[in-house]
């Protein structure tokens, strides 16, 4: 038993890109739902293999172990069941960091979750070749702080380690609003790509031009009433900048939700567009195309979720 642990709860991309790196500098814990190999290979974005044992826990057998740091890598979606499954476990105190996309299990989690709560927005990438290999996919940046602006020697010490490890982190004092810009990207994004399947680069032409741009326009009046400001410019065209900047940077991609589209997952609408139209809702701003794409995304959850018919 070690004090230093760090427990990876969601042994998904993110998750086992950020034990494959953490593992050899401090002792880490991959904690899952269901068992998986412990002997794990991640493919580095230099076509490198980095191949490692790791120490393996499933949710509903936790060693008696008390973790340094518990990194919660689920879906947005999946976050707040797989913190109720854990919370009763851990002793007060042990610090969570939510590295989920979206705004929506970051404010209730850190109220409820009886420690210091830390949000990390990642532009790593990752994905889940199988149950014992994943690619790092392309090197980016960790943004680290509390939403409430508290626990910055925690931030900057669990900042260090993930740099150290070769995931470059920093700490800073606006983590509510690197949330929100990325969620305003993914919304710009995500749902067309999705409906259409194209890749990101696609959205410059037509038809989907005009679309993107209906969509900025409404993100930039929300957040603009929410006081979040682009990183750069100012209002509607800040954000333009901002959408047109990632799009071109990630023109080849397929973005999350079209993965999880393509692989019949559910993807991350929750955490993406309903934060945006609660707090439309908030400022009684219209928003009818994020509201559609909301609508069109529940209802094929919900289809998701229906047994197949008997036949
Ligand atoms: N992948 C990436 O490059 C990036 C991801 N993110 C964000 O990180 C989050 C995770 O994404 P990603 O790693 O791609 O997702 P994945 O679907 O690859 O991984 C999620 C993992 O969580 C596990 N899980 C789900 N519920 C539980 C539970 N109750 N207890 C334990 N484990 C559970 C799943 O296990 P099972 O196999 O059993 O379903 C799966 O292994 C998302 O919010 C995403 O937006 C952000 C930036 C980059
Ligand atoms: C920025 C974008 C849209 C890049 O593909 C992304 O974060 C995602 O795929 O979810």
């Amino acid at each position: 038993m070690t004090p230093e642990t760090h427990w990876i709860v969601g042994p998904g991309a993110l998750g086992r890109l950020i034990a494959l790196r953490l593992a050899g500098r401090v002792p880490v814990r991959l904690v899952g739902r269901r068992r998986l190999p412990g002997h794990q290979t991640l493919i580095t974005p230099e076509g490198d293999t980095l191949a490692r044992s790791l120490d393996m826990a499933r949710v509903e057998a936790l060693p008696a172990e008390t973790p340094a740091v518990v990194h919660l890598t689920t879906k947005a979606h999946g976050a707040e069941a797989a913190h109720a499954a854990l919370a009763t476990r851990l002793p007060e105190g042990v610090p969570l960091v939510l590295w989920q996309n979206g705004f929506a299990c970051q404010p209730r989690l850190t109220e409820r979750h009886h420690g210091p709560v830390l949000c990390a927005t990642t532009t790593e990438g990752a994905h889940v070749q199988a149950d014992d290999r994943v690619t790092h996919a392309g090197h980016g940046h960790t943004y680290l702080g509390a939403l409430d602006g508290r626990h910055r020697e925690l931030a900057g010490a669990l900042a260090r380690t993930l740099t150290a490890a070769g995931l470059p982190a920093e700490t800073v004092d606006d983590i509510r609003v690197r949330l929100w810009r990325k969620l305003a990207v993914n919304a710009a994004i995500n749902p067309l790509v999705a409906r259409y399947t194209i890749r990101n680069g696609q959205l410059r032409d037509r038809p989907f031009r005009p679309m993107v741009e209906r969509l900025i326009t409404e993100v930039a009046a929300i957040l603009s009433a929410e006081d979040v400001a682009p990183p750069d410019g100012n209002g509607l065209e800040g954000w333009r900048q901002l959408v047109w900047q990632v799009v071109e940077a990630t023109a080849s991609n397929r973005a999350s939700m079209l993965q999880d589209v393509l692989a019949g997952r559910l993807t991350e609408h929750e955490a993406i567009l309903a934060p945006l139209l609660a707090a439309a809702s908030r400022h009684r701003l219209p928003a009818p195309c994020l509201a559609g794409h909301l609508d069109e995304l529940r209802l094929r959850a919900a289809a998701l979720a229906e047994p197949p018919a008997a036949c």
